[in-house]
């Protein structure tokens, strides 16, 4: 079976493919095919170190064409590799650290507390989408980049468009199509006009004078590398709806959130993005003829990190598919163990350089809402698993009661959520 072409399998099954296939071939490498090409599916720590093994695998040649053109866009980071991909990234790597973090946190935080006061005795809203619009706020305005609020909108809604379509030709790929293209023209004129004035610290004015080489950057693709921060820091929305949901099955956590520990905040969060999907697996593709754990692995085969399988594989995770974040107090996590934003070192490999903002965006907004009085009228908060990216059903509609907020709530610092790999 594994010999057919798995591409239809991997759209009808979604994150369970690629667990389902090892599973069958007894849990090691497995040899496969997708979009026509052979394959090899890995899982585990050692799979990770061997995907980020410098030298090993190539990303411009391994990603497909759809994921590029929604998600990614044309000449981005992604699609780097060798030295343009270490020059490039530092850009990133500069800018998503440091004081800006908890900058952005911060604000975020404000922003959910003047969306929720709207909330307040009206009807129902959408979680997903008021958070998608309460980071676009939080972001632009980080960015240095302040919008109206109807552009505010626009931004939320083509961010979780291009996010929503990279999986599936189809409506939804059109969608994240024709988002993408507007976002980068609008986009561009804003980085063309800000060259114009002289550098300062805001990100969208490093983004705009950035150059690899000595050039500036092409504005289009000074604008996808803008888009490759605001789009990313709005998808922290799902796990926005993920962590809702978790505390809606089990109430524990929103009571343990309300108390405001640091350490069980991190924790949390830490659970939500190994619990819930997101990205389902990684590719790469072999630079020269490999070997893993015996099986070789000949130059041009694609490589497929098993990110939705490791991080519910029972070797890494007592009992994985329970939701636990306790087992993330006192745990050292290790460089490639726990992946939903891939492994290694986010200096020098691909791994993503935003996961400190995602810790601390998702933290802050996480508590604010277990503050929050509110409730969830009937509803599907199904998660459908062939769905990617998956979200609840009903993209959690909540009810926010008249009264108000006990205390104010205070912001997670990323200083005090280290991720592997960076000092
Ligand atoms: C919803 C939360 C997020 C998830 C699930 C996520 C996931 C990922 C994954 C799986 C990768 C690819 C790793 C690889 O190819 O080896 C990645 C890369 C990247 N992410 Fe994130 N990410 C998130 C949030 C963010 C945020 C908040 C930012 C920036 C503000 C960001 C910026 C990037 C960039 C620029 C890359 C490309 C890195 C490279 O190719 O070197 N991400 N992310």
């Amino acid at each position: 079976m594994a010999d057919l072409d798995q591409t239809l399998a991997v759209a009808l099954k979604g994150y369970a493919w690629l667990p389902d296939l090892r599973r069958r071939a007894g849990g090691g490498p497995v040899r496969t095919r997708v979009m026509g090409q052979p394959a090899v599916g890995v899982c585990g720590a050692a799979a990770a170190r061997f995907f980020y093994a410098p030298g090993n695998l190539e990303r411009h040649t391994a990603l497909p064409g759809l994921v590029v053109h929604t998600l990614f866009g044309a000449g981005a980071v992604h699609t780097l590799d060798g030295d343009d991909h270490l020059r490039r990234k530092a850009l990133f790597t500069s800018l998503l650290s440091g004081d800006g973090i908890d900058r952005l946190a911060k604000i975020a935080g404000e922003e959910f507390d003047a969306a929720a006061d709207g909330w307040r005795g009206g009807p129902p809203v959408r979680l997903f989408d008021e958070s998608a619009r309460v980071i676009a706020r939080a972001v632009s305005r980080w960015v240095g980049m302040p919008l109206e609020d109807r552009e505010i909108v626009t931004l939320a809604r083509d961010c979780v468009a291009m996010v929503d379509g990279f999986a599936t030709a189809g409506p939804r790929a059109a969608r994240a199509l024709v988002a993408r293209r507007a976002q980068e023209h609008r986009l561009s004129k804003i980085i063309s006009g800000v060259r114009e004035k002289p550098l300062t610290t805001s990100p969208l004015s490093v983004i705009a004078h950035h150059s690899d080489d000595g050039t500036p950057l092409d504005p289009r693709v000074a604008a996808v590398e803008l888009l490759n921060v605001i789009r990313p820091a709005i998808a922290v929305a799902w796990f926005v709806a993920f962590a809702a949901h978790a505390m809606d099955m089990w109430p524990r956590h929103q009571s343990r959130l309300r108390a405001g520990d640091d350490e069980y905040t991190l924790a949390f969060t830490h659970e939500v993005r190994r619990f819930y999907p997101f990205a389902p697996f990684l590719g790469g593709r072999a630079t020269r003829d490999l070997f893993f754990h015996g099986e070789p692995i000949p130059a041009g085969t694609l490589v497929l990190l098993d990110v939705y399988g490791q991080n519910h594989d029972p070797e890494l995770w007592t009992d994985p598919y329970r939701f636990d974040p306790d087992r993330f107090l006192d745990r050292e996590i290790g460089e490639f163990d726990l992946i939903p934003q891939g492994g290694g070192d986010p200096r020098t490999g691909h791994r993503c350089p935003g996961e400190k903002i995602t810790i601390a965006l998702l933290g802050t907004l996480s508590r604010r809402l277990a503050a929050l009085d509110h409730y969830l009228p009937p509803q599907d908060t199904g998660i459908d698993l062939s769905r990617i990216p998956a979200r609840p059903r009903d993209r959690i509609r909540l009810v926010v009661p008249e009264h108000r907020m006990s205390a104010p709530v205070p912001a997670v610092s990323a200083s005090r959520s280290p991720v592997s790999g960076e000092s």
